[in-house]
């Protein structure tokens, strides 16, 4: 399976995980924007299966940018907000509440990593916004399934030895 991420620098990683005992394949895009307008081309958007919307909790822009990316882009692909830097708490300019209400109207996960410090909190956003993705193919998958097979539901009735002892009524 692919998982796919675009996050904020012009690069592709590969990475391999075990995920609830799933062998998971992260393509990982970072784009690089170049200045505070420079939005992700749509396309990268369709190449992927979940988006990372990360900001720093010390730089404001970096909030209203990720806010300017999903107003332009309108992904309907699972998102995970994150706000990065979260040791540097000294310099924030960015509260955990935004965070949280953005990510309500995003209708998205939310986390505040530190990513220089706390590798796993980076891995478990990851993981979520995986799971994530796989929840939405998963229904998908459903919806294709009852589509195919009509809103009837199917009884299943197989006859079993016993039931020939049972008294003909
Ligand atoms: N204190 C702290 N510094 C961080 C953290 N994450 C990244 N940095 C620092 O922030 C700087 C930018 O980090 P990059 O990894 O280059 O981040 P980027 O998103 O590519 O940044 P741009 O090059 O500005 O696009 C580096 O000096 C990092 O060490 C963090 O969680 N805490």
């Amino acid at each position: 399976m692919i998982f796919s991420h675009v996050l904020v620098v012009d690069s592709k990683y590969k990475h391999e995980v075990l995920l609830d005992g799933e062998p998971i394949l992260f393509e990982i895009l970072d784009t690089c924007p170049k200045g505070p307008h420079d939005v992700p081309a749509p396309d990268l958007v369709q190449w992927a299966d979940g988006l990372f919307l990360v900001y720093s909790i010390t730089d404001r822009e970096s909030f209203n940018y990720v806010r300017r990316v999903k107003q332009a882009l309108q992904p309907d692909i699972p998102i995970a907000l994150v706000g990065n830097k979260a040791d540097m708490v000294h310099l924030r300019q960015v509260s955990q509440d935004e965070g949280e209400i953005l990510a309500k109207d995003f209708e998205c996960s939310f986390a505040e990593v530190a990513a220089a410090e706390q590798v796993d909190q980076v891995a478990e956003a990851f993981h979520e916004l995986c799971r994530d993705v796989l929840a939405l193919r998963r229904k998908a998958k459903q919806s294709l399934l009852d589509r195919m097979l009509g809103s009837k539901s199917i009884r299943v009735y197989s006859r079993v030895k016993s039931d020939s002892a049972l008294p003909k009524d």
